[in-house]
């Protein structure tokens, strides 16, 4: 009854708003506030310091557009590694890649878990995957621990850079990543707005050209309840095999129908992978010039 507005310092002066029919959770965690609420018309919402995380009509847009852009760039993805995402919905499109053999995901706040196990079971489904090993802890922490070279891809599926997620954008955080990386391996992180934040991006690709000598990339796609209805991606590889992230090598199109549990895919295809390295101009001369 009535609405919720997404209102935040990180995107000033303006507020998506969605109609509220029932609020069906909320809690605080070690971490944040978590709140779920069943909207009117884009199904049942998850947010998380009042931050809309995902919205049952719209997140396959975002979580398989995370997920296959690394993976279907590399051939024969074996051990996979997400960093957040505890909603799950990475792991399922994770699982679509037969060729992959282990899947660790580390999340920081348990209650995310249950929670999307409790109201988006669609989303969560991921975790029912036998190849899936949970950590609950800190994704900086547990990277630190990891042998080097130990993951072909890292998928970093953070919330924004206020909050619990803030060390996920920063230098150190992206050197234990591509520690973390075999050579040629590759990790894709969320990677905000090109309309809200270029100043964020311009200092993340700047960091990541010092950190991965492989290629950097930044693509984009479109996510209706994500403020201003699009975010991007940074997708770069270590020094080794070359990565060429434009033309995927690895096509999860054939592999969607080996999972029984796992609509087919809804959003990613191979011509909109290609197309989401394509970049208004505003944003390819600050991208491509770090
Ligand atoms: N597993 C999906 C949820 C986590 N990713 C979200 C990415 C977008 C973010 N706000 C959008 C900020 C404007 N670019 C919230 C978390």
């Amino acid at each position: 009854p009535g609405w919720f507005s997404e209102i935040s310092p990180m995107w000033p002066g303006e507020a998506h708003s969605l109609k509220v029919e029932k609020i069906l959770f909320q809690g605080k965690s070690d971490y944040q506030n978590v709140m779920v609420f069943q909207s009117s018309t884009y199904g049942k919402v998850l947010v998380l310091d009042g931050v809309i995380q995902l919205t049952e009509r719209d997140e396959r847009a975002y979580q398989e557009m995370i997920t296959h852009l690394p993976l279907c760039s590399i051939p024969n993805p074996k051990k996979v590694l997400v960093i957040g995402g505890g909603d799950g919905g990475v792991l399922r499109e994770v699982s679509r890649h037969s060729s992959v053999e282990q899947i660790d995901i580390c999340e920081i706040d348990k209650m995310v878990v249950d929670v999307s196990k409790q109201f988006f079971p669609d989303v969560a489904v991921g975790y029912d995957d036998p190849r899936v090993k949970l950590h609950i802890g800190d994704g900086v922490a547990f990277l630190k621990a990891v042998p080097e070279g130990t993951y072909d891809a890292v998928i970093v599926d953070s919330s924004d850079p206020i909050g619990p997620a803030q060390e996920l954008f920063e230098k150190p955080f992206f050197a234990s990543v591509a520690k973390a990386l075999r050579p040629g391996g590759v990790v894709c992180t969320q990677a905000e707005s090109i309309w809200l934040h270029m100043h964020i991006i311009e200092d993340i690709v700047a960091n990541c050209r010092q950190i991965f000598k492989g290629s950097v990339n930044y693509a984009w796609t479109t996510v209706p309840t994500y403020p201003s209805g699009v975010i991007g991606f940074m997708l770069c590889s270590t020094e080794g095999p070359p990565v060429d992230f434009k033309h995927p090598v690895n096509p999860v199109d054939r592999d969607d129908i080996c999972c029984k549990s796992k609509r087919p895919l809804k959003f990613y295809n191979s011509e909109i992978h290609s197309a989401a390295f394509c970049l208004p101009s505003f944003a390819k001369k600050v991208i491509e010039s770090k």
